[in-house]
């Protein structure tokens, strides 16, 4: 046990980790590496945009390119971090430029592996990911999978990079990160929007907005903490809360009433549907 988790220590801190796109989750995932002790010389970024370069140099002191080529070509784990509708072309770059021995990390919604490996050429070590927004405060989830030329090192190594922010699971059927998409991947912001919504009507209600909010912040943390620390299913949970004929009965029936469940399935299908018609529109990109 001790063996292994050494190894994987060993295996992480000889890693150099390239960020293809410095955005939003290149920002959440290097935070989640540094604050679990990847040093700053073992991971480099690039991106287009100068400017958020530089701010991702001052916020990390990471050597930075504008150029994908030489970055890919000095690192062993790559992390495709760029918009799905840019991913092929940032990968017909790098074509047969890389180590055969470089781990391919995605973490785009909706694109398939056999893609990135068509644009990439044949061989390349792919592990299609689908990560969520708190990884940036250490508490996301990743979905993964391995193709077919990922060794088991190589898979350590990407569990490791993922678990740097959060907890990890991987699948055996690729299809299946479209559906972890449409829940954790897409799912922070349904929970924001709650937030929102909450937080208006408190306000509509009488309340300073400031203090609605809070109260609605503080409550989905104390409920997600209850229910992840809880033997409860969260349908216990909801019940421990609802009196007989009390305020919140009121309002799970008007909930009830306006078919929640169903505005819930609409929104998160539409989710799942548009993660495959990513993949389909690029599947069709030569
Ligand atoms: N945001 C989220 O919560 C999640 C996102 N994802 C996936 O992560 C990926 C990145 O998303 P996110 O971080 O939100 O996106 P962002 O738009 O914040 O970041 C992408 C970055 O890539 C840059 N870029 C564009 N073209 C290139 C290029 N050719 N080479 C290098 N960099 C380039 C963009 O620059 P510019 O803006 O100038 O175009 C931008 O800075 C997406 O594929 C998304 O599906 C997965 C899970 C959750
Ligand atoms: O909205 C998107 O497409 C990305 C993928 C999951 C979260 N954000």
């Amino acid at each position: 046990m001790y063996i292994i988790l050494f190894f994987q220590i060993f295996v992480m801190q000889n890693s150099l980790i390239g960020f293809i796109g410095a955005g939003n989750m290149a920002y959440a995932i290097i935070s989640g590496l540094i604050n679990n002790g990847i040093k700053h010389n073992q991971i480099k970024i690039s991106d287009t945009n100068k400017a958020l370069l530089s701010l991702r140099k001052t916020e990390f002191n990471l050597e930075v390119f504008t150029d994908n080529t030489k970055l890919a070509i000095q690192c062993n784990v790559i992390v495709l971090a760029v918009k799905p509708q840019v991913l092929s072309s940032v990968c017909k770059d790098l074509k047969n430029k890389l180590a055969i021995n470089t781990l391919i990390i995605s973490i785009a919604a909706g694109v398939r592996s056999r893609d990135i490996e068509r644009w990439l050429g044949d061989n390349q070590a792919i592990v299609r990911t689908m990560p969520n927004m708190p990884a940036l405060l250490n508490q996301g989830i990743t979905g993964l999978f391995a193709n077919k030329q990922v060794s088991d090192k190589q898979k350590s190594l990407a569990e490791n990079i993922l678990n740097s922010v959060g907890e990890c699971l991987w699948v055996n059927d690729e299809g299946l990160l479209d559906v972890i998409t449409a829940v954790s991947g897409s799912g922070p912001a349904y929970f924001f929007l709650m937030l929102e919504s909450m937080t208006k009507v408190g306000a509509a209600l009488g309340l300073d907005e400031a203090v609605a909010q809070k109260l609605s912040i503080q409550t989905a943390l104390g409920a997600s903490i209850v229910a992840s620390s809880s033997e409860d299913s969260p349908q216990q949970l909801r019940n421990k809360v609802t009196s007989k004929n009390g305020t919140t009965q009121a309002a799970i029936e008007s909930f009830q009433d306006q078919d929640f469940e169903v505005i819930i399935a609409h929104a998160m299908r539409a989710a799942f549907n548009r993660a495959n018609e990513i993949g389909m529109e690029l599947g069709n990109d030569k």
